[in-house]
């Protein structure tokens, strides 16, 4: 089949070249010249791991196409997707103007019947908004085309979209005709091969359907969490009540790990922009509201803990802090919301100088931060500890996960370590005389204190 897709980020991007992969003819078309110039030359724009090959693989075998030229690209497309950003508006609801610039410039071009599938994360009534505003353009230019919008949200992770897109848990449909359903069930047959992936409904339950899933996994965080700052209260170890409550396969063991907080481009604002719409629509999400307000005061924790150690803040002053993982996550390079970027700044408001390693981020922490003072970017988890007092791991990159701690012990001069992804066991650093701060071991500071 041939495929147009607006938006060559994450979603875009990983998309488009898993269909090309099972064999669609593919045409990517964004509006940054230098980003489309650069996959036209095999440079990736993101780090995602078995993205590259696949990307060149199927550019060269003419399957996925790179391009600027918009018109061109919508008279391709047998399917045209919508995969633009999506970034919260000033008062948290989901700002629209890309997903809107993108069907305005589709009723400029169409020519034929076309179904028009929104993948970005938009909020529910979107696809009307999408029909208008290309019929809009298609009775400017007096022209009289059949087309349909659809929702087809995306799920894909960071740091394993290919996978995720190569092997869906579930592909949402939603649409209003049978033609739209029978379009999208061919395209991605080739992903549903091995058991039914597919759920039918309506538009506007689609929609709703991404926001309640990022809602609900963001709400597991905030729950953890929660529980980790009462176990740090009660002296209990929230590591062990979270072994204690994920065999429950009513609660399960994924996304109840507690940290320093979730970031990312997704979490923050889309479980900000469901409660706008609630409130829209005259509904108060209390829920959404406080796992919002969880997770900005967790994103803080680690410098409370630092603060805790040392005292008070004038002691952080001139103190160099090694800080292991910047990204929100590991496997990615993306740094949008990443907890990193609050505990950094927190540092340098209280004087101390960072030195940060992460495996993938380093430039784009470049990018973010600048040349500045207070921080060093460093090429290794070792350079990084050199001349440093404590360590802070913000990332639970795996590379991170069994350090020498002898060799810590050594480096540290304040034998210290805040672990914000509890990678590692009080007992085991303790053993090697360094103090250790976890997130919800209530055990370990109180054997600290
Ligand atoms: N990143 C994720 O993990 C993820 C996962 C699922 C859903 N989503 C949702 O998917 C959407 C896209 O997210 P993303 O992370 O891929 O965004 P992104 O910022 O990485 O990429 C968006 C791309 O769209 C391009 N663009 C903007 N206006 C355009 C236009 N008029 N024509 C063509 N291209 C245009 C931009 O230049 C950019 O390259 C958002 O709604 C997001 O919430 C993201
Ligand atoms: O138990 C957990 C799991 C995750 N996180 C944090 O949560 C954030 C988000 O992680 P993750 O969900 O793995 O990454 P994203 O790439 O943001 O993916 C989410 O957001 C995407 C965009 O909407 C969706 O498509 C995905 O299904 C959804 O998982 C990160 O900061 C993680 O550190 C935790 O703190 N504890």
């Amino acid at each position: 089949m041939r495929v147009t897709i607006f938006g060559t980020g994450y979603v875009g991007l990983v998309t488009g070249t898993c269909l090309a992969d099972v064999g669609h003819d593919v045409v990517c078309v964004d509006i940054d010249r230098a980003k489309v110039d650069g996959l036209n030359q095999g440079v990736i724009p993101i780090y995602e791991p078995g993205l590259e090959p696949m990307v060149k693989a199927n550019h060269a075998a003419d399957r996925l196409h790179f391009t600027t030229d918009a018109a061109t690209a919508v008279g391709h497309g047998d399917v045209i997707f919508i995969a633009v950003g999506t970034p919260p508006d000033e008062d948290g609801s989901a700002d629209l103007k890309y997903v809107l610039a993108v069907a305005r410039t589709i009723g400029r071009h169409l020519g034929g019947p076309t179904v028009i599938v929104n993948k970005s994360t938009v909020p529910v009534g979107t696809a009307d908004k999408v029909r208008a505003a290309i019929a809009e353009e298609l009775a400017a230019r007096g022209a009289d085309i059949a087309f349909e919008v659809a929702s087809n949200p995306e799920f894909l992770k960071e740091g394993d979209a290919v996978n995720d897109c190569m092997r869906p848990d579930r592909i949402v449909i939603g649409a209003g005709s049978a033609v739209a359903v029978d379009k999208l069930k061919r395209l991605y047959a080739p992903f549903n091969r091995n058991h039914e992936r597919i759920v039918v409904m309506d538009v506007r339950s689609a929609e709703l359907t991404k926001y309640a899933a990022n809602a609900m996994l963001a709400t597991k965080i905030s729950f953890m969490n929660e529980i980790a700052n009462i176990a740090e209260k009660v002296g209990a170890d929230v590591e062990m009540v979270r072994q204690g409550i994920g065999s429950d396969p009513r609660i399960g063991w994924h996304f109840i790990y507690p940290g320093a907080g979730y970031g990312g481009s997704c979490f923050p604002k889309d479980v900000q922009a469901l409660e706008r719409t609630a409130h829209q629509f005259g509904y108060r999400a209390e829920l959404l509201g406080a796992v919002e307000s969880v997770n900005d005061r967790q994103k803080g924790h680690l410098f409370e803990l630092i603060e805790r150690h040392y005292g008070n803040q004038a002691a952080l002053r001139d103190k160099t802090f090694a800080v292991w993982g910047l990204a929100f996550k590991p496997n990615t390079d993306d740094m949008r919301e990443a907890s990193s970027r609050r505990l950094l700044q927190q540092l340098w408001d209280a004087g101390a100088k960072v030195r940060a390693y992460d495996p993938e981020a380093g430039h784009e922490a470049q990018r973010v931060f600048g040349e500045r003072d207070g921080l060093e970017l460093c090429d290794s988890a070792n350079a990084a500890l050199v001349g440093a007092d404590a360590l802070v791991v913000v990332t639970e990159w795996k590379q991170f996960r069994s350090p020498d701690f002898e060799r810590l012990r050594a480096a540290l001069a304040d034998r210290v370590i805040f672990d914000g992804r509890n990678l590692y066991h009080p007992d085991e650093v303790e053993a090697a005389e360094l103090a250790y701060y976890g997130i919800g071991r209530g055990r370990s500071v109180a054997s600290v204190e």
